[in-house]
């Protein structure tokens, strides 16, 4: 679905984030980039959404319309660390904004968008503002936005860091539970080994200065993975080896500072 080969990013003050980045990921993939805060995840996220150009290296689409040299197009959705609602405007707007900018007519958006918020578990908060909903359940409308234009690859920049242990769990059972459901692809940015063992089939670990792809972690344990996974012999196994490769990445970034 998504191939970037030999990608690399230098910004205008002369950082170097991204080095020679190989990464493949498969259709239905779910994927997470695991690293140091300043190993270049977001900047990778950023470039593969077009949300910027690399120096170096190709973004290709095989199997997919989108261009990220063009603008973005319903097959791609981006989820920040915040939700980003707009204030004014009740949970049903805020997830027909989307479908609102491209122009599709006033009844099918808010029925899209009523099945979209239904599907992140708020029927019958449609008419809510941001303001009357907790930190979990903006999260919940910012998916439900992401998700109403139908995209082929979700990408997720630290969706859960702001939330409490509770709901940062319930929304990592219930993101599964949407993906194995829709079929969308998902590259999922985070800082904790425990969420990405959880959550991915695979996981890209980075290391810093420059940002480079240091492991990449098969992790087979089967769908669904239920509450109890996280208590299971495979879940320990699974933490243990990612935590290795994320120290040795760390190590490697310490050694070449
Ligand atoms: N617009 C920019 N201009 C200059 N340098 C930048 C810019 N954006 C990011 N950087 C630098 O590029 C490197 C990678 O940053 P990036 O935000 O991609 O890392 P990250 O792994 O996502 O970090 P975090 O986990 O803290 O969000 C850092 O050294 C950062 O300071």
């Amino acid at each position: 679905m998504l191939r970037c080969s030999g990608v690399s990013k230098r910004f205008a003050n002369g950082t170097l984030a991204l080095k020679d980045v190989d990464l493949q990921v498969g259709q239905h993939e779910f994927l997470s980039l695991l690293g140091p805060s300043g190993c270049g995840k977001s900047t990778l996220l950023r470039l593969i959404s077009g949300l910027g150009q690399p120096s170096a290296g190709e973004i290709d689409w095989p199997t997919s319309n989108y261009d990220a040299r063009g603008l973005a197009r319903p097959d791609l959705s981006f989820v920040f660390q915040e939700p980003t609602l707009l204030p004014w405007k009740n949970a049903l707007a805020n997830v027909a904004l989307p479908l609102k900018l491209s122009g599709v007519d006033k009844d099918e958006r808010m029925s899209r968008a009523a099945k979209a918020l239904a599907s992140v578990g708020l029927a019958g908060f449609e008419r809510s503002y941001p303001r009357e909903l907790s930190g979990g359940m903006k999260m919940r409308v910012s998916i439900a936005r992401a998700l109403v234009t139908k995209p082929r690859i979700l990408l997720m920049d630290e969706p859960f860091a702001a939330l409490d242990e509770i709901t940062r769990g319930r929304l990592n059972q219930d993101l599964l539970a949407l993906w194995a459901r829709e079929r969308f692809t998902v590259i999922f940015v985070t800082h904790s080994v425990y969420e990405s063992v959880f959550l991915s089939q695979r996981i890209v670990v980075m290391a810093a200065r420059p940002g480079r792809v240091s492991a990449d972690i098969t992790v087979d344990s089967p769908y669904p993975r239920e509450a109890g996974y996280r208590t299971s012999p495979a879940y320990a196994a699974h933490c243990n080896a990612v935590s290795a490769a994320l120290e040795q990445a760390m190590n490697d970034a310490r050694r070449a500072a």
